[in-house]
């Protein structure tokens, strides 16, 4: 092929563009990016050998080399994994495949600083190159492809790049960068080999660097030892060595890695800027053996909901790479989570369709699950705010000391909920096995407590005398469900109430009937019924009352036949005159509505409207010459109570401005 110059994709162009103007404050990164490429190149070329040896040619040691020239100022990292073709060059360097990538650049909002923060958790890879380099120059030759089918790919960050043909005998890829003025630094042995240790330390294959030596400077005069010398330098000395540990991290024992290393290893592998909340590193022994170091993150990353995108978790056979698959290795709800598998026992050459189905990696699959919620279970058991409230009153029990490293865990479980927590719901329909186990580690408000902190099992202990049901109520808003109507009668009586408004909550609780022997009961849903909670005096008041009304309620239910299924009598109201209330086993108005904002059909289902005879707007329907609008405005007013809209807002205004003037 002769020299051909073709355009970037436009995201590419744009990307490029963020690299070189919103990364230099940390520029450093761009070594471990392009370290991190060079050692997935050599673990594809591992993986693929593993069907074809032949592929290795004359050098079976995979390794990464790391050069400067201070003279022509460049840069190159080369190794010798799987290489490119031309073709691949021009579609790998030049096009982004990524799916994740366009909601990526919808995300970045200009202010430069964001920005990088969200560029180095999405890791740029490739083209971090051009943080420090106005000119990167690749040439690469793919395993298996003859010497004369190698490519030699160029580019200055701007708009194109040049590909060309070339004679090349070595296997693999080297990245040439020519280096800005501005990035000097990084033609210098001790600094290339700090930012190495920092990043690239864990890379499980030597990088390599040319050793260096002091040689003193000339004699001044030639014969004089005492005359002085010339300047000293350091001189390259022709032999190689390996300035990385070279020894993946998660293969030595757990009392021989620090815990900076543990920390230093997760930024690694998940392009996170911080520390993770925690993670377990576990040796598995029994019927699999296996190694895990599972990490849980700080922060969700900006693609959480894609339930798509790449796993976190990473599978090794003895070291190999073999596949990143989210679903066979932990199910979708934990895709938050992540590490490192390195299993002994799989076989390593068999393709990655048949090890999704293996025995095997479903038992790690389980097992990973499992190490996962005990991770939680303890960061749950160790979040004490009541405890910490305590002490700050200065009530401490001195019986119960608590040591450094629990004390490190308390808060961090709020910290993970409110990251994750709408993520691990979705295990509730997910993971039929771990459902008990998941219901123990929801986090709700109620209303005794604003912050999402109150556990299934806390509100079941606070249970009063003779209440049956865990009562809970969804909305938008935590100021919708606290102020929602449904609830006078449970705040009367000093009924905890779990207040629900993350959007998965109610698609959720589809799945959750029971916890511990109690079933839950929406307080939006069907007839309330308190049952011992209500004393004999009042149950009777109730029939009383909804005796005397019954006239009125005939002629409720005909005014409202188009909008309601039923209209009753209630004692669930205190205040209200009116609220709604769906049939026991119908979908909830807030679920119906979130599914046709979403754009999906949901079933006709009308509502039953419950009023309060008590109230005195009820009262004063008996009888009165606008009793057609009063019950319209009646139904309208329950449905804005609980963030619906009327029908037609516009006839509603005119029948409550009528009673206005
Ligand atoms: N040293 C290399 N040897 C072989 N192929 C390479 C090398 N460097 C990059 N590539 C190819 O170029 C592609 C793009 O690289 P880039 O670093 O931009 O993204 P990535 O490595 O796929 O993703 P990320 O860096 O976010 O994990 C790689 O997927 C790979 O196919």
């Amino acid at each position: 092929m002769n020299k051909q110059t073709l355009s970037f994709q436009a995201e590419v162009a744009q990307l490029l563009h963020l690299v070189t103007h919103s990364l230099y404050s940390n520029q450093e990164i761009f070594l471990r990016e392009l370290i991190s490429n060079a050692s997935d190149a050599c673990d594809k070329l591992r993986f693929e050998a593993l069907n074809d040896s032949a592929l290795f040619e004359d050098a079976p040691h995979l390794e990464v080399r790391v050069a400067f020239d201070k003279d022509a100022k460049t840069l190159s990292i080369t190794d010798n994994g799987i290489g490119m073709s031309q073709q691949e060059a021009i579609e790998h360097l030049g096009t982004i495949a990524k799916s994740g990538t366009r909601d990526f650049m919808g995300k970045l909002s200009g202010d430069q600083k964001q920005d990088a923060q969200l560029i180095g958790q999405f890791g740029v890879g490739f083209y971090s190159g051009f943080i420090v380099a106005d000119r990167i120059t690749v040439e690469s030759r793919r395993a298996g492809l003859k010497a004369a089918e190698g490519v030699r790919w160029v580019s200055g960050g701007t708009g194109d790049f040049e590909v060309e043909t070339i004679e090349r005998t070595a296997r693999g890829t080297c990245v040439i960068l020519h280096l800005r003025d501005s990035a000097e630094e990084y033609l210098n042995n001790w600094k290339l080999k700090s930012v190495i240790a920092k990043y690239s330390d864990h890379i499980s294959l030597p990088i390599l660097m040319e050793k260096e030596e002091w040689r003193d400077g000339e004699l001044i005069n030639p014969g004089d030892e005492n005359g002085g010398r010339q300047p000293g330098s350091m001189l390259k000395t022709g032999e190689w060595e390996t300035v990385n540990k070279a020894s993946a991290l998660w293969t030595r024992p757990r009392k021989d890695v620090t815990e900076e290393q543990y920390t230093d290893f997760y930024k690694t592998i998940s392009h996170d800027s911080q520390a993770p909340l925690t993670w377990a590193h576990n040796r598995v022994e029994g019927s699999t053996e296996y190694t895990q170091l599972l990490y849980i993150p700080a922060k969700a990353p900006f693609d959480l909901w894609n339930r798509d995108k790449k796993a976190g978790v990473k599978l090794y056979v003895k070291r190999v790479f073999i596949m990143d698959d989210a679903d066979s290795l932990l199910p979708t709800y934990l895709r938050f989570v992540k590490g490192v598998i390195d299993s002994s026992d799989l076989p390593l050459n068999v393709s990655r369709e048949l090890l999704q189905e293996s025995r095997d990696v479903r038992a790690i699959r389980e097992g990973s699950t499992k190490r996962v919620l005990s991770m939680l279970e303890d960061l749950a058991k160790h979040d004490r705010h009541d405890a910490a409230a305590a002490t700050a009153d200065g009530v401490s029990d001195a019986a119960e000391v608590v040591d450094a490293d629990d004390q490190a865990k308390e808060g961090k479980y709020s910290q993970f909920y409110a990251e994750f927590g709408a993520v691990l719901k979705e295990g509730l329909g997910e993971d039929l096995a771990n459902r008990d186990r998941l219901a123990k580690l929801l986090r709700f408000a109620s209303t005794t407590s604003d912050a999402v902190r109150v556990g299934l099992a806390d509100y079941k202990a606070r249970m009063k005398e003779g209440q049956e049901a865990i009562y809970y109520i969804t909305a938008d808003t935590l100021a919708a469900a606290r102020n929602s109507p449904q609830l006078e009668v449970f705040k009367k009586k000093g009924i905890e109430v779990l207040l629900m408004t993350d959007r998965v909550d109610e698609w959720a609780l589809n799945y959750l009937h029971m916890f511990d022997g109690t079933p839950l009961q929406s307080v939006a849903k069907g007839a309330v019924d308190l049952g011992k909670l209500q004393d004999e005096a009042e149950k009777k008041a109730a029939q009383e009352a909804a005796e005397a009304f019954k006239p009125v309620l005939a002629k409720l239910k005909e005014a409202l036949k188009d909008k309601a299924e039923d209209v009753r009598v209630t004692t669930r109201l205190v205040d209200s005159p009116a609220c709604l209330v769906v049939q026991d086993d119908g979908m909830s108005t807030q679920l119906a509505r979130l599914l046709r904002q979403a754009g999906q059909q949901t079933p006709e289902t009308k509502p039953v409207l419950e009023v309060n005879a008590e109230h005195a707007l009820v009262k004063k329907l008996d009888g009165s010459v606008h009793f057609h609008d009063l019950a319209h405005i009646l139904f309208d007013q329950a449905l804005l109570a609980e963030g619906g809209l009327p029908q037609d807002p516009a006839t509603y205004v005119k029948r409550v401005n009528a009673l206005l003037v």
